[in-house]
């Protein structure tokens, strides 16, 4: 396809959503006017089953659930007034709440003010929170220093604590987790708690907590007086998580403007509700993944936001996408290992990275590009007529334009920049592709079974490192010895590679033999 014939592509494909000033460019993908008619019976129950969907259907069968983070920004769609009530009185609340901080009408122990907010969460509980904090903030005039604990990495958890260091006293804690129960945030808070009250503070004057009523975490914060408690219902999905509380408590307390978020989330559900693929930039968007994936996920979508403050994105849609669509059976129960594998970071940085790969390697992918028109920065030339930004948006044609001649495919969503509102609207933009797409393809994007799989044996590996602690003694041992002592001869593996961690950290002596085998464990 020459130049001519790409520039007329173009303009006739160009979706455009006027009310954000935010388009959809699919003219690098190869898009035909046959597939998009192919596809159409397709779309139209994809569509439908949005429709179905937002009104409170039960979408999410497996675990019985209504999926409703669209009313979370358009809270007089709720299937029920309970509902339209709660989200509003929430938002309500939470503004309160976060006003009353500011102000120094909820203060900390001991000092007059909160400084810094710390969220602890992971997953859906954290990943929204973090993108938005990045994007959006400015340590400069942010109301609260935004701080995050998201794993249960000791090292990590350290680290943060140590950027925090003398302020903890004016810090507030916001544990996040829709179940209650997970362990990372559970470890995350109580390695916290513990730091307070070493450094003599009572960490429920410094706690608040977002969860799902009854929750594990919710009887804490009762049982122990904590600040507040906002709730997560269980019609939210975590990975949809980031205009509930799980976003805006945070948000608020750092001081964005969480309200145009949802306005911008409200605009683009608006646009994408549209039955009408080549005017709603989701139903395409999800067309683009189908054709570029060939329905089951055979190329990778590369994510990339020539826009530093865009970098963490690709991380929150590793999530939205691929614990939304990563399943092994559809809805009928068939077996069909479905997903889209997604990764990313920012332009042009990557150019310097694997940009080689994607223009001259293996093409197992498709980009999505993500133009930002104002430069933003202190932008002065570094050359007579070009700026530094000029130099950004030049690398992302050439980039673009150099793949698409190599046959690599790519969209590209145009914004006009990074605002609250336009964070607001890409958040919506791609959990609606994500809805779309899963029922293109036939499967639940609103559960995530496979993610039980690991914690099950992680609690596993934990119950055989008891028993193989409980098994060493003064004598030395090997990892086969102490299987067969504890009665699990077939966990020589495990207890060998959990006694040689507790060995690194002093927990159990380790002399190391010529191969694993015959290496020896002692209790210290
Ligand atoms: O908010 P919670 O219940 O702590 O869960 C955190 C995350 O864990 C998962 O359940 C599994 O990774 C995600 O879906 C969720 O976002």
């Amino acid at each position: 396809m020459n130049a001519q014939e790409l520039w007329k592509r173009f303009q006739t494909s160009l979706c455009q959503v006027p009310a954000l000033d935010v388009s959809l460019d699919v003219s690098r993908m190869a898009f035909d006017d046959d597939f998009v008619e192919r596809m159409r019976p397709a779309l139209d129950k994809a569509f439908a089953a949005m429709d179905a969907l937002e009104k409170g259907a039960i979408a999410n069968p497996d675990e019985d659930r209504m999926v409703g983070h669209y009313w979370l920004r358009a809270p007089e769609l709720a299937p029920s007034a309970e509902i339209t009530a709660e989200i509003k009185d929430t938002l309500a609340a939470i503004e309160a709440f976060a006003a009353k901080v500011h102000a120094g009408a909820i203060r900390p122990e001991r000092k007059p003010k909160f400084t810094r907010v710390l969220s602890i969460g992971i997953g859906g509980s954290a990943l929204g929170p973090e993108f938005l904090a990045d994007a959006l903030g400015d340590p400069t005039t942010d109301k609260l220093h935004a701080h995050f604990i998201d794993n249960t990495d000791p090292d990590g958890i350290a680290r943060e604590l140590e950027r925090i260091g003398a302020a903890l006293d004016e810090t507030l804690v916001v544990v996040m987790s829709k179940s209650g129960g997970t362990p990372e945030t559970r470890n995350g808070m109580l390695v916290v708690a513990e730091a307070f009250r070493a450094a003599g503070l009572d960490f429920a004057k410094h706690a608040a907590a977002v969860t799902g009523a009854g929750s594990k975490l919710d009887q804490t914060v009762t049982k122990e007086g904590w600040l507040a408690r906002f709730p997560m219902w269980d019609w939210v999905g975590g990975r949809t998580s980031e205009t509930s509380a799980v976003g805006l408590v945070p948000g608020l307390l750092q001081g964005l403007d969480m309200k145009a978020v949802l306005a911008g989330a409200a605009a683009m559900d608006e646009a994408t509700r549209v039955h009408d693929a080549a005017r709603n930039p989701a139903a395409l968007l999800a067309l683009t993944w189908y054709l570029a994936t060939d329905g089951r996920g055979s190329k990778d979508m590369v994510v990339l936001p020539y826009k530093d403050r865009l970098l963490l994105f690709s991380r929150y849609l590793q999530q939205l996408v691929m614990e939304s669509l990563g399943k092994r059976l559809d809805l009928d129960g068939n077996r069909v290992d479905q997903g889209i594998s997604v990764y990313g970071n920012k332009g042009s940085t990557d150019q310097h990275a694997y940009v080689q790969q994607l223009r001259d390697g293996v093409n197992n992918f498709f980009a999505t590009f993500i133009r930002v028109l104002e430069d933003g920065g202190a932008g002065g030339e570094v050359e007579p007529g070009v700026t530094p930004g000029d130099y950004l948006h030049g690398f992302l044609l050439g980039t673009r334009e150099a793949l698409f001649a190599n046959d690599r495919k790519s969209a590209t969503i145009t914004v006009p920049r990074v605002d609250a509102r336009i964070v607001g609207a890409l958040i919506a933009l791609f959990e609606r592709t994500v809805g779309f797409y899963a029922t293109l393809v036939g499967i639940n994007a609103y559960h995530q079974p496979g993610v039980e799989a690991g914690k099950k044996a992680a609690a596993s590996v934990l119950a055989l490192q008891d028993q193989a602690r409980a098994g060493l003694s003064a004598t030395p041992q090997t990892a086969d010895q102490i299987a067969a002592a504890v009665g699990a001869p077939e966990s020589a593996e495990t207890i060998y590679l959990v006694l040689e961690h507790l060995a690194a950290n002093g927990r159990a002596t380790m002399t190391r033999g010529s191969h694993p085998g015959l290496t020896t464990f002692q209790a210290v």
